[in-house]
This record gives structure tokens, C-alpha cells and sequence, in this order.
């Protein structure tokens, strides 16, 4: 076997490393910025996600972008760029804040109510904490759902937190494990293995689309009425308003949001939170910087423009925000297959060849970060020179700083997003949420593990599924530091 995490510091070559499967199949796994930037930019339509990945996923994660080929998704993306953009991300700041205050503030309560009675710091499972807030501002923030209908605990929503929690806490597992097993079996046996989930899963796939057809109509008619409120900029709003896609169309592209955008951030904010809890220091000084530049959860509505003070004058917070993930990329490896005859690195790659790319490996390849390349240490973006502001979705821009970058650090040492035409379209969307996540959080409390046993990262049993979260949550201990 081999160890996705060691695989790059184990190859001096063109960048491609072959490996063979239990059942002999080959794959290659693409490690350097060159061949990277191939697969990913130049012939990034050559490559395509494997079909047994397609099939399974598309009941859940939604018949949208994120599983569209070729010139569908050439369409896909084009119509739903702009409201990824980052100059409309910059208008869902305000919401963002919105519902990470609420989560606080809750959270803020059962801290205290912790040391008043017991008079011992409260001990919470901060995974689960922060898998329902990123639903929460997916609903708002995407879904154009009003704040309160999701402080009033809507009975459709609750519906809906459930059914993710199943499919994500127990059957998605199953439901990766089921990919990957079958991905390395033979194709005629794949209608013979049996996927015993599949009824409860087609199940909550019919509530998924009931739902998200509630939501179109319902902003369809808000946006028809007079009272609507012209200047909302969520992401169903904007994607409406710019047209595009019938009904059915968009209540997929909605589903491949929630799925896409929802664990994702959570598991990003996890983790941060996390190595915060190991790193007191880094804590302490992130904590200064917030509460020097932002009001505190608990006042009432400020004037201050929030994208700009968060993205520029608080380069702690990016720097940290950007290290873990880095550092703990959420989606540690993704496939592809070739789907014509191709090259990479000027190696022939036959149509059909199994290809997998791995930010978990490329994001702590020494060769392109250097010898601390496995430390977790948010300095690294502080020391960097400032760079111009590219919209991270902005693909020409980005092949052209790319270009611009030669000599230095690529931007393909960087695979959490991926990049050119099938990068994260939501990446400036969970940058900025998980920003405001981890401010109104560390503003307030002070975290540190519940269990020293969890200190070693290299021991937590991590789920196997699309994201790379623990399997027994992340419990920690928060205390409430007063005066923010
Ligand atoms: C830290 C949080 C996130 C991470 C690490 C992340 C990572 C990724 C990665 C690696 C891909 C490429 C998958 C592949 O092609 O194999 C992707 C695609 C995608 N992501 Fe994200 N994502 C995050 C948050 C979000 C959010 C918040 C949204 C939506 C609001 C979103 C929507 C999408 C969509 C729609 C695609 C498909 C794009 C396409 O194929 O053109 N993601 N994401």
C-alpha cells in the first residue's frame, strides 16, 4: 500500500506517480505544478470525474455543476459564475455575521449556564456546532431564506437539517466507502454489489427536491411582488435574476450547494478551531486582532463595511484562515479519468486512465513549501509579499498571475479549491464564511482540547468520506472571555 500523505516526497520524476490497485488496475496520482496545471487548466476538459463517482453522487449531491461534463458544464458555469463572484459575496457579509452572532450567542448562553451550575468550563463537540451554522448560512446566504425563518427553527428546515445529518453521519460513509470499494472492482460486478441504503437514500432525495423547489417558488414569487426586496444577494437571488435554468435545473444546482457548500466549510472550521486549541499563542493573537477591528457579536447592527475590514485589515485572520486550509484541506484527494487519448507532461495517457489528484499530499509537499512544509504555521502568508487581489474565480487573471509567479511558490502548490474551470466555485463564499465564523467565535471564547489524548493529529480516526473530519467529533473545552 501506499500513503497518500508521503507519496510526493517519494517521487523525483515528471510528476506522475503510477500505482497499482488490489485488482491491478493502474492509476496515477499528479503531483507536480506542471502536470497539475494540465489536468486542472489547459487540457481540463480532457479529464472527466469518474462515472462510478457521477452515478452514485447525483441523487444526493444534485444532477448540477459540480457533476456536469463538457460543454453542459462549460454552460453551467457560465451562467452561475456571477453570482460566486467575489463582488457579490462582498453583499453577504452582513448575513454571514448575521447568523454566526446568533450561533454565538447560543452558544454563548450554554457556556454560561455551564459555569454557573457546575462551575467547570463546558466541554462541546464543536464539529457538530459548526456543521449546523454552515447549513444555517447556506440557507441564508445561498437560499435567500429570511434570517428569522431560520431563528424560528421553520419545521421544513429542521426537515431538512435531519436528513442531512443522516446522510452525512452515517450513510454517507457508507455511501464513499461503496465508491471507492467498487471503484476498484471490475465493471461487470458492479450491478451485483448491493447497495443496501439505496431506498433511504432515494427517500430523502425526493424531501431534498420537495424542498428546493419550495425555495424557488417562493423567492419567484417574492421577486414578482412589489414588496420584494430588489437588492437581496443570495446566491439563488442572483442566480434567478441572471436566468438561465428552468425549474428543474435550478433545484439541482441547489441541491449540489447544499451538499458542495455545507460540510466542507464545517469541516475547514473544525479543524481550525482545533489546531487553535493546540497553539494558545496563535490564539491569543488572533483574538487581539479581532477585538481591535470588530464590534462583538452581541451589538446591534454596525455601519462598518465588514468585507472590507475583514479582507483588509485583518491579515492575521486571513493568514490563519488560510493555513488550515492549507494545512487541513477538507477535501484531501478527488479522481479523475482521462476521457480521450491525451498527455500529461508529455507521458501518453490512454482514454480511461484512472487519475487522482491530492491537495492532502500537494498541500505538504516539502519540494514546493519547503522544509516547514508540514508545520502549521499561518506566518507563512504574512512574510509573503502583498499581492495584487484576484477573484479567486476569475480564471484568466488566474493563469495570468500564475505565468507572473514563475520562480516562485505556484499556485498550484495549493490544491484545496483546485483550480482553472472545475475549481471550487464557492471558494470566495467559504473563504469569507469561514472567516466570519472563526471572528465571532474566537472573539468571544477561549478554546483548548477536552482530552490531551487528541493533541496528535496523526491519531484522531478520521472519517473516510468526501471531507476528512473525525470520526468522534472535536471536543473542546470553551471557556467565555469577557469584554468582547
Ligand atoms: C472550505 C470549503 C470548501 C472546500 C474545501 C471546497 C472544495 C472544493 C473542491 C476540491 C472542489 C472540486 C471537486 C472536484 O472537481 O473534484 C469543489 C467544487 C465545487 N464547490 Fe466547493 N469547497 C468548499 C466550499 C464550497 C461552498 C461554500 C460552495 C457553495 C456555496 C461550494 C460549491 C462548489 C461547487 C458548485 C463545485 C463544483 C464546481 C464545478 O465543477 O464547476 N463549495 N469544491
Amino acid at each position: 500500500g501506499i500513503s497518500l500523505k508521503n507519496v510526493v516526497d517519494k517521487v523525483k520524476n515528471n510528476g506522475l506517480v503510477r500505482y497499482r490497485t488490489v485488482i491491478n488496475a493502474e492509476r496515477i496520482i499528479v503531483t507536480t505544478p506542471e502536470a497539475l496545471a494540465e489536468v486542472l487548466t489547459t487540457k481540463s476538459y480532457q479529464f472527466k470525474k469518474p462515472d462510478i463517482v457521477v452515478t452514485a453522487l447525483k441523487p444526493i449531491a444534485g444532477d448540477g455543476i459540480l457533476l456536469a461534463e463538457g460543454d453542459q458544464h462549460k454552460t453551467q458555469r457560465r451562467t452561475l459564475l456571477p453570482a460566486f463572484a467575489y463582488r457579490h459575496i462582498k453583499e453577504l457579509y452582513g448575513l454571514m455575521w448575521e447568523i454566526s452572532s446568533d450561533a454565538v450567542t447560543s452558544l454563548t448562553e450554554a457556556v454560561s449556564a455551564a459555569s454557573k451550575i457546575d462551575r467547570q468550563p463546558y466541554i462541546t463537540d464543536i464539529s457538530t456546532w459548526a456543521s449546523k451554522v454552515t447549513l444555517d448560512i447556506i440557507f441564508v446566504a445561498g437560499m435567500g431564506q429570511s434570517v428569522d425563518s431560520v431563528r424560528d427553527q421553520d419545521a421544513k428546515y429542521r426537515t431538512l437539517q435531519s436528513i442531512y445529518k443522516t446522510v452525512f453521519t452515517q450513510q454517507r460513509q457508507d455511501l464513499i466507502m461503496f465508491i471507492l470499494r467498487i471503484w476498484v472492482l471490475p465493471r461487470w460486478a458492479l450491478p451485483y454489489v448491493p447497495l443496501k441504503r439505496n431506498i433511504e437514500l432515494g427517500k430523502a432525495a425526493k424531501t431534498l427536491r420537495d424542498i428546493c423547489r419550495q425555495l424557488i417558488r417562493q423567492k419567484k414569487s417574492d421577486l414578482e411582488s412589489e414588496l420584494a426586496d430588489k437588492t437581496e444577494k443570495d446566491i439563488l437571488t442572483v442566480s434567478l435574476s441572471y436566468g438561465g435554468f428552468t425549474e428543474d435545473e435550478l433545484i439541482e444546482q441547489l441541491l449540489t450547494f447544499l451538499v458542495a457548500g455545507h460540510e466542507t466549510t464545517a469541516t475547514a472550521l473544525t479543524w481550525a478551531v482545533y489546531v487553535l486549541s493546540k497553539n494558545p499563542d496563535m490564539q491569543t493573537r488572533l483574538r487581539d486582532e479581532i477585538r481591535t477591528h470588530l464590534r462583538s457579536p452581541s451589538s446591534p447592527n454596525g455601519t462598518e463595511d465588514l468585507a472590507t475590514v475583514i479582507d483588509n485589515n485583518m491579515p492575521y485572520l486571513h493568514a490563519v484562515c488560510q493555513e488550515v486550509l492549507r494545512y487541513f484541506a477538507p477535501v484531501p484527494i478527488t479522481f479523475r479519468e482521462a476521457a480521450v487519448n491525451t498527455s500529461i507532461s508529455g507521458t501518453p495517457i490512454p482514454a480511461g486512465t484512472q487519475i487522482a489528484i491530492v491537495p492532502r499530499a500537494t498541500n505538504h509537499d516539502k519540494s514546493l513549501w519547503g522544509d516547514d512544509a508540514r508545520v502549521f504555521n499561518p506566518d507563512r502568508y504574512l512574510s509573503q509579499a502583498k499581492q495584487p487581489h484576484v477573484d479567486p474565480l476569475d480564471e484568466v487573471a488566474h493563469v495570468e498571475n500564475s505565468k507572473k509567479n514563475a520562480g516562485t511558490r505556484s499556485n498550484y502548490a495549493t490544491l484545496t479549491f483546485l483550480h482553472g474551470p472545475r475549481s471550487c466555485i464557492g471558494q470566495s463564499f467559504s473563504k469569507s464564511e469561514l472567516a466570519i465564523l472563526l471572528a465571532t467565535l474566537v472573539g468571544r471564547f477561549e478554546f483548548a482540547l477536552a482530552d490531551e489524548s487528541m493533541r496528535d493529529e496523526t491519531k484522531l480516526k478520521l472519517r473516510r468520506g468526501a471531507t476528512n473530519r473525525p470520526i468522534n467529533g472535536m471536543n473542546v473545552k470553551i471557556t467565555l472571555i469577557e469584554g468582547w
